[in-house]
């Protein structure tokens, strides 16, 4: 899907390392918006990131993309966030709270300087609580600020079941919902394809969902980082708002008296538009997912108090 709107539609990735480079050329390869903005705190990475991705014009569509500064959040509808540390082998994505927070600040700052009318797509870990500070720190509406959530781990989750089943995973209809992290769990009670139970055995999902939980070490392991599939779920989000999709997306989003939930960023199946997020969709889950859905909130809240905000 090419962007069609006449007025020209901006996105500015903050962050050029392995995510928002991934991020910003696949929206580049994919003409999601006609203007393409990257700021690194590193220059010289994101000028680089332009130029090499610049040099493909010839062979890909008219995006204009340039290596900016904060000046250019002016004219932003989308503004995505992939500034800071990633993971080290071994390390847990709420072990990056503190370093990222810290960052967040002059972030959030320097957004807010030049723009009260975009919305603010966080991939930062840990995105859930990284969300939050956004929020309080941008005075945005909560609907304008979002975070990547568990889309990419819903995103593995079918991938998963769909290697189990032998079905295409975007005909598998499965979600993960709660902290993009340790504490995430899967909705079996909901899983389906096409309406029909997938009739998958206890051991079966309990190795699924655990690959699921798992992948991001397993891949950190393996190459330092994860990038792609995460660019791609940034994408998904993306289109949604900028096409007023209305999009069902687990993305993390401000919760207030759900499922026994409130005051804190989780990722659930939310209505994704051109406001950002419309709407969360109430979910029925079981007794237990009910308690792990409320443990993931506290294990989230307890480090929100933590910080200054
Ligand atoms: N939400 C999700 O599902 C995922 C989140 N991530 C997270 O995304 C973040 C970025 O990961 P990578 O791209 O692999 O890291 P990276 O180290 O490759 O890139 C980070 C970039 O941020 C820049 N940066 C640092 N401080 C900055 C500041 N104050 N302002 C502007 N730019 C700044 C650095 O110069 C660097 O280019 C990490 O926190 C990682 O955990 C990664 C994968 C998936
Ligand atoms: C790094 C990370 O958050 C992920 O790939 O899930």
């Amino acid at each position: 899907m090419t962007n069609t709107a006449q007025r020209p539609n901006r996105v500015v990735v903050i962050g050029t390392g392995a995510v928002g480079a991934t991020t910003a050329y696949t929206l580049f390869l994919r003409e999601r918006a006609s203007e393409l903005v990257l700021i690194d705190a590193n220059h010289e990475k994101a000028l680089g990131e332009a130029l090499d991705m610049n040099h493909g014009l010839p062979f890909a569509g008219g995006v204009k993309l340039w290596a900016g500064d904060y000046s250019d959040c002016k004219d932003a509808d989308i503004i995505v966030i992939a500034a800071g540390s990633n993971q080290r082998p071994g390390e847990t994505r709420i072990d990056l709270l503190k370093r990222n927070a810290a960052i967040f600040d002059d972030i959030i700052r320097n957004i807010t300087n030049y723009n009260d009318h975009g919305i603010i797509l966080v991939a930062t870990n840990p995105v859930d609580i990284l969300s939050y500070v956004s929020l309080k720190k941008s005075g945005f509406p909560a609907n304008r600020v979002i975070g990547s959530g568990t889309l990419l781990d819903s995103a593995r989750f079918r991938y998963l079941i769909g290697q189990n089943k032998k079905i295409n995973p975007r005909s598998i209809h499965a979600h993960i919902v709660g902290e993009h992290g340790d504490s995430e769990l899967p909705l079996w009670s909901l899983a389906n394809v096409a309406g029909v139970d997938l009739e998958i055995g206890e051991e079966d999902k309990e190795d699924i969902f655990n690959r699921t939980k798992n992948a991001a070490y397993e891949i950190i392991n393996a190459k330092g980082s994860t990038s792609y599939a995460i660019a791609l779920a940034l994408d998904r989000i993306i289109v949604s708002i900028l096409q007023d999709e209305g999009s069902v997306l687990n993305v993390s989003t401000l919760l207030t008296d759900y499922n026994g939930v409130s005051d804190v960023y989780l990722g659930v199946p939310s209505i994704v538009d051109r406001s950002g997020v419309r709407e969360v969709l109430d979910i029925e889950l079981n007794t237990e997912e009910l308690e792990r859905f409320q443990a993931s909130a506290r294990k989230l809240k307890e480090q929100i108090a933590s910080l200054e905000l």
